[in-house]
C-alpha cells in the first residue's frame, strides 16, 4: 500500500532564495513524524505546502493519491488534512464552544461570511456539529473553559485550545507547526499524551514541527531532518539519531541540542 502523504521533490524559493530545495518524504496512515532543524530550515514553510498556503515551483504533493500542491487551502482542509498554527489562530473575545463551533462552520461551508450566516441555524447538520465539537472538547479535556473568553485564558490551555480547533474538522492527517512551544514541562506532558491519543483513538496521522528533542525521539514513528531547505536525513529515531550527517549537522561534541534549534 502507498503512504497516505507523498511529497516529491517539492522546490519552493522566495525571490533568489531556496526555502525547499528538492524535498521528498513519505508518511505512513497513523504515524508520527516529526519535522526537525534549526531556525530557517524551511519547516513551516514545508507545512504552508501541505496545507496549500504556499505554492511551490516544483515538485509535487499527494494526499492519499490525490494530488494537492497548489491546491487552496479550503480544498486541502475538505481532502481531511487539519492544521494547527504555530501563533494561535483564535477569536479572542469568543468563547471556548463558539470557537470551535465556528472553526468546523468554516470548515463545511467553506468561507468566513457564509459560515456567519450559516452560524446559530438550527438543523440536523447543526446538531452534528454540535456533537462533534463536544466530543472534541472532551478528548481535549477542555470542559472546565468550555464558556471562557479565549483571550482570557493561560497560554496552555490556548494552545490546546489550538489543537482543538484542527480537530474539529475531523482530519485524517493533523499538521502540527511547535505544538509545545513556549509550555511549561507539565503542559507539555499534556500535549505529548493528547498527540499521542490523536493517533491511537482517532487513527489520525500526524506530522508536527517540534524543537523538543527529547519529546521527538520518544513519540516519532519517522524523524525527517532538514537544513538549509534540504532534507538531510529521514528514518525512525534511532536512524537519524546514528546518521552521520544529522551529527555533524547538528549533535557536535555535546549531543543534541549543541546548536540552536528554537
Ligand atoms: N513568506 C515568505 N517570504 C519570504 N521568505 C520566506 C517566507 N516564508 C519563509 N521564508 C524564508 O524561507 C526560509 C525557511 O523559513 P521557514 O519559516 O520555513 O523555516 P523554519 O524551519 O520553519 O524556521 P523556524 O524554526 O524559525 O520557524 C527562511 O529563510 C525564511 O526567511
Amino acid at each position: 500500500m502507498s503512504s497516505q502523504l507523498v511529497v516529491d521533490n517539492l522546490t519552493l524559493t522566495f525571490g533568489g532564495l531556496n526555502a525547499l530545495t528538492s524535498v521528498s518524504l513519505a508518511v505512513e496512515a497513523g504515524s508520527i513524524t516529526s519535522i526537525i532543524g534549526p531556525n530557517g530550515a524551511g519547516k513551516t514553510s514545508l507545512l504552508n505546502c501541505i496545507s496549500g498556503f504556499y505554492r511551490a515551483q516544483s515538485g509535487s504533493i499527494r494526499f492519499e493519491g490525490v494530488e494537492i500542491g497548489g491546491a487552496p487551502p479550503h480544498r486541502v482542509s475538505q481532502l481531511g488534512i487539519a492544521r494547527a498554527f504555530q501563533n494561535i489562530e483564535l477569536f479572542s473575545g469568543l468563547s471556548v464552544v463558539d470557537n470551535l463551533m465556528l472553526a468546523r462552520h468554516r470548515h463545511l461551508a467553506y468561507g468566513f461570511w457564509s459560515s456567519l450566516v450559516f452560524y446559530g441555524r438550527a438543523s440536523q447538520q447543526e446538531a452534528e456539529n454540535r456533537a462533534h465539537v463536544e466530543r472534541v472538547i472532551d478528548f481535549m479535556e477542555l470542559q472546565p473553559f468550555r464558556k471562557a473568553v479565549v483571550g482570557e485564558l493561560a497560554y496552555g490551555v490556548r494552545k490546546r485550545i489550538e489543537m482543538a480547533r484542527a480537530l474539529t474538522l475531523a482530519p485524517k492527517l493533523l499538521l502540527l507547526d511547535e505544538p509545545m512551544a513556549g509550555m511549561t514541562l507539565a503542559e507539555k506532558e499534556d500535549i505529548v499524551r493528547f498527540i499521542l491519543d490523536v493517533q491511537a483513538e482517532m487513527g489520525v496521522t500526524v506530522v508536527l514541527i517540534e524543537h523538543d528533542l527529547g519529546v521527538v525521539m520518544d513519540i516519532s514513528d519517522q524523524v525527517v531532518v532538514l537544513d538549509f531547505g534540504q532534507r538531510i536525513a529521514a528514518g525512525t529515531p534511532q536512524e537519524v539519531a546514528a546518521d552521520p550527517a544529522v551529527i555533524a549537522a547538528y549533535v557536535g561534541e555535546n549531543g543534541w541540542g549543541d546548536r540552536a534549534w528554537a
